[in-house]
């Protein structure tokens, strides 16, 4: 295995897909993954994550752009790029009367080079359920079925199509620690999932996709911190909000209220807070159920998901979207 770990082992260049009839659910978006880096893909539902992942394991040839995974055409190539990936679909769809050892035995079958299938059902934590048929299983150790049969090749480059849906809270944190440990060993990860605090655990960067397009991309820090913070206090006995410092001076970008409690947006935290705070000490007030917090990925991905669909209705980028 190559080891130059600024090597981009994925790209994705104002790729497009459309479907018969016309729709366009990936509208020109660009990205690309380094290896031995887990990049993830959010997104509301219907936002083209699945159609983009399916461009990237060459299962359809896209109707615009450009796809390039370990620097070949996984469509036109796709003999050169499936030895070296692993593709861990939504539904893996097996027939179900098989065991889950007969299972993996079939689909070490189909790879070439495979591990020994009791290596990988142990490493997903299956080894006890080998002798157990498929239709017995639970969903969630399905799903962790589909994640052996993905890494039976030992890839270069894994896609993972929400690994943990149906998984309870410590089978999905089983797969974030698997997923991790095989990122530090080299292993590239491309994965879509729904849950924020699995992209926030995972990966290294990440992409929200909304309607077909790349709404915004960085580090998890990188996408909250673009998100205004919020403070929220209750206002002291006889204030009013009006009796406050001029709210604009102190850098704050939007405020509301709910009864006596007063939440402020703002950019410039630090600032907001100091100035609130100051205010509080020159009046000798205290301030009841003060809350000061940077907004989250999930504060981020509902707030891009409101902004994108607002400048549609206003008309903002009518023009793009009617492209
Ligand atoms: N075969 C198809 N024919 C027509 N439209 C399709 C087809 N497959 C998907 N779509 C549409 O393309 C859009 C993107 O779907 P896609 O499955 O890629 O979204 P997603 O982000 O993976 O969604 P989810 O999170 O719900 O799985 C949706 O509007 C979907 O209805």
């Amino acid at each position: 295995m190559e080891t130059n770990e600024h090597e981009h082992v994925i790209e994705v260049t104002d790729l497009r897909r459309v479907y018969g009839g016309g729709f366009e659910a990936v509208r020109g978006i660009d990205f690309s993954v380094r290896r031995g880096e887990i990049f993830a893909l959010l997104g509301t539902n219907g936002a083209g994550k699945t159609s983009t992942v399916e461009l990237l394991e060459g299962l359809a040839a896209p109707a615009d752009g450009r796809v390039r995974v370990l620097g070949h055409d996984p469509y036109t190539e796709r003999a050169l790029v499936r030895p070296r990936t692993g593709v861990m679909l939504q539904e893996g769809g097996f027939p179900s009367e098989l065991t889950v050892a007969e299972t993996a035995r079939m689909w070490a079958g189909c790879v070439s080079g495979a591990r020994p299938p009791a290596e990988v059902l142990a490493l997903v934590g299956l080894e006890s359920k080998a002798r157990v048929r498929v239709k017995q299983l639970s969903g969630g150790q399905k799903r962790r079925l589909d994640l052996a049969l993905a890494l039976l090749g030992d890839p270069e480059v894994l896609f993972l199509d929400e690994p943990s849906t149906g998984l309870d809270a410590e089978g999905r944190r089983d797969t974030w620690e698997l997923v991790s440990a095989l990122r530090d060993g080299g292993t590239t990860v491309l994965l879509t999932t729904h849950y924020l605090e699995e992209a926030e655990y995972l990966a290294d960067r990440l992409a929200i996709m909304h309607e077909g397009r790349i709404a915004a991309t960085g580090t998890p820090a990188e996408v909250t911190a673009a998100q205004p913070s919020r403070i929220s206090f209750e206002l002291p006995e006889g204030y009013f909000v009006g009796d406050l410092p001029p709210l604009d001076e102190l850098g704050v970008g939007g405020h509301d209220t709910d009864g006596r409690i007063v939440r402020l947006r703002t950019r410039e935290l630090q600032r907001t807070a100091t100035g609130l705070l100051t205010w509080a000490a020159q009046a000798r007030v205290e301030l009841r159920r003060l809350d000061v917090r940077s907004a989250s990925l999930e504060e981020a991905f509902l707030g891009i998901a409101k902004e994108v669909s607002a400048e549609r209705t206003t008309g903002t980028n009518a023009k793009e979207y009617a492209a």
